[in-house]
């Protein structure tokens, strides 16, 4: 019953009735903000998660006293940066999703968080470094183009880098699309969406949906909407922030990827990771379909030959982009 109620509140998979086989903690730092809070609910709502560790530098121990009360089995612990939180909430974990960091006001991009949140991504990556080293570790926090460049440039200089561990989380951009192609065609499909998170790096491949069949101008408009979905939400918040409650929901979905990956199952999934698809232009990361498993990315899939010529240009364009927010990112992160 109550794995049922969480398996409706997350929406998109049946969990099994019986009670979780193996233990997992989660940690989420970032956890009183506004994606936090309600990703926090999911994954306490999740079985698959045993513990629940919050970070935040403000405000956790409301956080967590609420959240503790719901009746589900997993313990939930709060930290703040006193009496080293953050090693503390950190000790231990098996996954760590950071949504940690400023969000966009309307007219930014989301290069412009990176004057903060490149700090704030370097800080957090190498308490997990010395910390939880063979954690899978989630980032959401924006330019996700440049921070996972940069958490696994900290990583590397620790000694510890795992390239098969490291995921900018891009499932919001599948999310969106797969909703703007059911409004479209009534039809909930998975949409694959490749490339990057942020603008024209966003790359919806729509002819790789079985049976849909779009004009030019619906493709031209429906990849538009994808590739600045983020703006319409942060437009519509007036100056309060960017997408949360979509965003919550997709990080509990590639959440629980993970987690069903870590027990053995084989799962497949959009994400922004290190891999050598693009090397040869100066991009190691680039989000593409990616086999999980126990051990984090088993396999990365290169992009179908049969999508189109139109989105063949996208990539071309994204390419170029990539190149130059991946250096931004690495050359912050190697300069200290
Ligand atoms: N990857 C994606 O698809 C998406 C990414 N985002 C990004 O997620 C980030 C967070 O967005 P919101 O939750 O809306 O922002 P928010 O401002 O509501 O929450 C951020 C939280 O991070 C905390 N924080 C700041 N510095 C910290 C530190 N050093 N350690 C731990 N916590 C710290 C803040 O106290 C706050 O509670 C932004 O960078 C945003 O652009 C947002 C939506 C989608
Ligand atoms: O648009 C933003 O700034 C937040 C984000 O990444 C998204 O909603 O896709």
């Amino acid at each position: 019953m109550l794995a049922a109620r969480a398996a409706s509140l997350l929406g998109r998979r049946a969990f099994s009735t019986s009670a979780a086989q193996n233990a997992a903690k989660v940690a989420v730092l970032g956890a009183a903000g506004g994606i936090g809070q309600p990703l926090s609910l999911l994954l306490k709502a999740n079985p698959k998660v045993t513990e629940l560790s919050l970070y935040d530098v403000v405000n956790t121990p409301g956080v967590t006293a609420d959240l503790s009360h719901i009746n589900t089995s997993s313990k939930v612990s709060g930290f703040t940066p006193e009496n080293d939180g953050l090693r503390a909430a950190l000790d231990g974990c098996d996954v760590v999703v950071i949504p940690a960091g400023v969000p966009r006001k309307p007219g930014m991009t989301r290069d412009d968080l990176f004057k903060i949140n490149a700090g704030i991504v370097r800080d957090l990556a190498q308490a997990c470094a010395e910390t939880c080293p063979k954690a899978n570790i989630l980032i959401i926090s924006n330019p996700v183009n440049s921070t996972v460049p940069i958490a696994s440039e900290v990583f590397k200089k620790a000694g510890v880098y795992d390239p098969k561990r490291i995921f900018g989380v891009t499932t919001l951009d599948c999310v969106r699309a797969s909703r703007f192609i059911y409004e479209k065609s009534g039809n909930l499909v998975d949409v694959p969406v490749v490339g990057g998170h942020a603008g024209i790096t966003i790359i919806p491949l729509f002819s790789q949906v079985e049976g849909l069949k779009l004009s030019n101008e619906e493709r031209d408009a429906l990849t538009y909407r994808v590739q600045f979905g983020g703006d319409e939400v942060v437009k519509a918040k007036a100056g309060t922030g960017s997408a949360t409650l979509s965003m919550a929901y997709a990080g509990a979905r590639f959440t629980d990827s993970i987690l069903r990956a870590t027990q053995g199952e084989d799962v497949l999934e959009w994400a922004f990771v290190r891999n050598d698809l693009y090397a040869n232009e100066g991009v190691n990361y680039f989000s593409t379909y990616v086999r999980l498993g126990p051990e984090g990315v088993k396999e990365v899939l290169p992009l179908p030959d049969s999508i189109s010529d139109y989105e063949k240009d996208l990539v071309a364009k994204a390419l170029v982009e990539l190149q130059k927010t991946e250096k931004k990112g690495v050359e912050f992160a190697t300069s200290a």
